[in-house]
């Protein structure tokens, strides 16, 4: 049975890396992917992964119908075997539901990737649509972390290495920025909940009027 597979994860946890080998893995053995991305910080029409990898991408704009468009190109007498579709948290909620038709009415795969939540900790329309229609959620296996080793579950928004709480729900950008930059950073619940980013903490530790974290998070 052809399947929607919402695959979610923090930021910079393998999303695309996977993407690009589920592509590659089908591929080899003669079928043809439709890829679509959208905000890749590779540049519009691409699908990047940290590791280097790189591959073309249909990019989807606020008003393309992804359903029509598959259903185009098969018309024309095109081939498309499966679907990926990746930063599936920029897709609108009614882009989702066209990806399911395409499962059900078209008989193809979906693989989505993305971040299920924003810096705020508040799901993305897309992604919660996702949750709403996948047949599964995969959550994927190399964990990112957290600066104090705990598994990472939530995406900070940094600026000058301090979580911002203020701001527009997308703006494209990466972990590891220059401090200077506005940049992201992946932290486990309770310090999302604590605000304290790897700069933060470093700099409470640093300073002789704050307790240590260990203290702090005895209290
Ligand atoms: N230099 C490196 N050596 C090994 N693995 C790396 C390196 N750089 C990045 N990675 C891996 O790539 C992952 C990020 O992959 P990517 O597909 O870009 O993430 P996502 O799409 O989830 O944001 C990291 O979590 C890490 O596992
Ligand atoms: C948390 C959060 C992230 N984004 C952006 C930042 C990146 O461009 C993508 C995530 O890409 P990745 O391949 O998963 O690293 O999403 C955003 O726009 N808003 C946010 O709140």
């Amino acid at each position: 049975m052809p399947e929607l597979v919402f695959f979610s994860g923090t930021m910079d946890c393998g999303k695309s890396t996977l993407a690009l080998q589920i592509e590659h893995n089908r591929s080899a053995r003669g079928l043809q992917g439709m890829i679509f991305a959208r905000n890749d910080r590779a540049g519009a029409g691409k699908l990047s992964s940290r590791l280097g990898l790189v591959t073309e991408a249909i990019e989807v704009a606020d008003d393309l119908d992804m359903y029509a468009y598959l259903v185009d190109h098969l018309s024309r007498g095109a081939r498309a075997d499966y679907v990926i579709a990746d930063e599936a948290q920029f897709l609108s909620p009614e882009q989702i539901d066209q990806l399911a038709r395409v499962v059900d009415d078209l008989g193809l795969d979906v693989f989505a990737f993305g971040i299920t939540t924003d810096f705020r900790s508040k799901l993305f329309p897309g992604s919660q649509r996702l949750v709403e229609l996948a047949d599964r959620v995969e959550v994927l296996q190399v964990e990112a972390l957290c600066w104090c080793g705990a598994r990472a579950t939530h995406n900070a928004r940094t600026s000058g290495g301090e979580m911002v709480v203020e701001g527009a729900q997308v703006v494209v950008g990466d972990v590891n920025q220059a401090p200077d930059e506005v940049g992201y950073e992946v932290l486990c619940r309770r310090h999302h909940q604590r605000r304290m980013t790897a700069a933060s903490a470093r700099a409470g530790a640093l300073s002789p009027d704050v307790l240590p974290v260990d203290t702090l998070e005895r209290s």
